[in-house]
């Protein structure tokens, strides 16, 4: 930590001195992320699920099960379920998409403060609706009780050389508390106001990542396309729900896309390199032995689109792949001939207000001529 580059902190930060945070979930992400809470002035309670897994970690000081060699600062402290919530000003969810609702009736006979703010970590979306994390905390918390994390992330790097987090809530002051937090323990952390935005690039970059390990045998030529399709398909739905595009081509979406699909550990790519060997969806997480959020988030996600109009074949085909419903030639053969709906290649341009007569007169033209050669080859429009 000392040696490294820190990222530099704006002029004016919240001093967290006597500020207390839970993390409730003792995976490697939960682990990472109460390490570096701990780091950043927090008094920290990270939450294990069960009293021995508790004690286990307070012996090992280290979580020698999700993030071993990791040695945790002597500030961290361990609990179990209900443990640190009821003096908590924050409370981060280091739990899989699938478990928040549990976690969120366990949150509830714990005395959690009515101030506490609640803060997820996870990258996928809650069933059975298919919704995201933050949708699902704000009808429970209230949207200014509410947040999210996303970015390029590893657990183990994270608390070693660093990360590139966003924090997103529809609260300013919330999102700039937490940042802070996070820039003091020495992680870049940008804030956002597009929680959704965030989570579903999140969400996307999984999916993406899946998509890709299952298909870079075949050609990666394939494997980008079938990222390249997720995420405009993704988009799309994200629009529709006010997001801003940024949240799917900054560090939430692009950036994260690509940390975990060049990661030899990547947990989501891992499971798509798993499905394109045949091996059956119900055999992976035991595999894998840890979340695999986009096994269960794309055939959420691909309801959720259709549901919403939105046409996304591509993620429809991943969805029936990992129900075993298309086989993997017929996936491969989906992604290496769809083709994005027109208004995906064919918007009309922004006139600037600085262009000239003979430049808009040139791009008028030009428009034209493109149009007719879509006619031509038989493309609509
Ligand atoms: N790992 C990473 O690098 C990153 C992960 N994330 C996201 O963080 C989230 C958590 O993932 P991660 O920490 O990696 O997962 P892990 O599999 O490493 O750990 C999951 C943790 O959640 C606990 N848990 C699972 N279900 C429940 C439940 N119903 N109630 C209480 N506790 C539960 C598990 O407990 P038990 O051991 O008892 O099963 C375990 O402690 C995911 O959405 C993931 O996408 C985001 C960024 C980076
Ligand atoms: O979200 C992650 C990094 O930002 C972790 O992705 P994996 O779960 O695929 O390892």
């Amino acid at each position: 930590m000392a040696d490294r580059p820190r990222p530099q902190l704006p002029a004016r930060l919240p001093t967290p001195l006597g500020r207390r945070a839970t993390v409730v979930g003792a995976g490697s992400f939960g682990t990472a992320v109460a390490v570096l809470l701990a780091r950043g002035g927090f008094r920290t309670t990270l939450q294990a699920r069960t009293p021995e897994q508790a004690e286990r970690l307070q012996a090992d000081r280290q979580n020698e099960a999700y993030l071993s060699g990791v040695e945790f600062p002597k500030e961290l402290r361990i609990g179990h379920v209900g443990d640190g919530l009821a003096k908590a000003e924050l409370v981060f969810l280091g739990v899989p998409s699938r478990g928040l609702e549990d976690v969120i009736a366990t949150l509830e006979g714990t005395g959690l403060s009515p101030r506490a703010s609640i803060i997820s970590l996870a990258k996928g979306l809650v069933p059975p609706e298919g919704i995201a994390p933050t949708i699902l905390l704000t009808r429970a918390f209230g949207a200014d009780r509410v947040a999210c994390v996303g970015g390029p992330a590893h657990a183990r790097e994270m608390v070693s050389e660093g990360a590139g987090l966003v924090v997103a809530s529809t609260d300013e002051e919330l999102a700039t508390t937490i940042s802070s937090v996070f820039i003091r323990a020495g992680v870049v952390c940008e804030s956002s106001n597009d929680p959704v935005g965030v989570e579903l690039a999140g969400a996307a970059k999984n999916a993406a990542a899946l998509a890709a390990g299952a298909t870079e045998r075949q050609g990666l030529n394939a494997a980008g396309a079938a990222a390249g399709h997720i995420f405009a398909e993704v988009w799309r739905f994200a629009e529709a729900q006010g997001a801003r595009p940024e949240s799917m081509i900054g560090l939430a979406g692009t950036g994260d896309l690509v940390a975990t699909a060049l990661a030899p550990q990547s947990r989501n790519r891992r499971a798509g390199e798993l499905l394109g060997e045949g091996v059956p969806t119900a055999e992976i997480p035991g595999r894998i032995g840890q979340a695999v959020e986009a096994l269960e988030s794309v055939p959420l996600l691909a309801r959720a689109l259709e549901r919403s109009g939105v046409d996304a074949p591509v993620t429809r085909g991943l969805a029936d792949l990992i129900a075993g419903e298309l086989p993997l030639d017929g996936w491969v053969a989906l992604v290496r001939t769809t083709v994005p709906p027109s208004p995906a290649r064919w918007r009309p341009r922004p006139r600037g207000e600085g262009e000239t007569f003979r430049a808009r007169m040139r791009t008028r033209w030009e428009d034209r001529r493109a149009r007719r050669a879509a006619r031509r080859a038989g493309d609509p429009e």
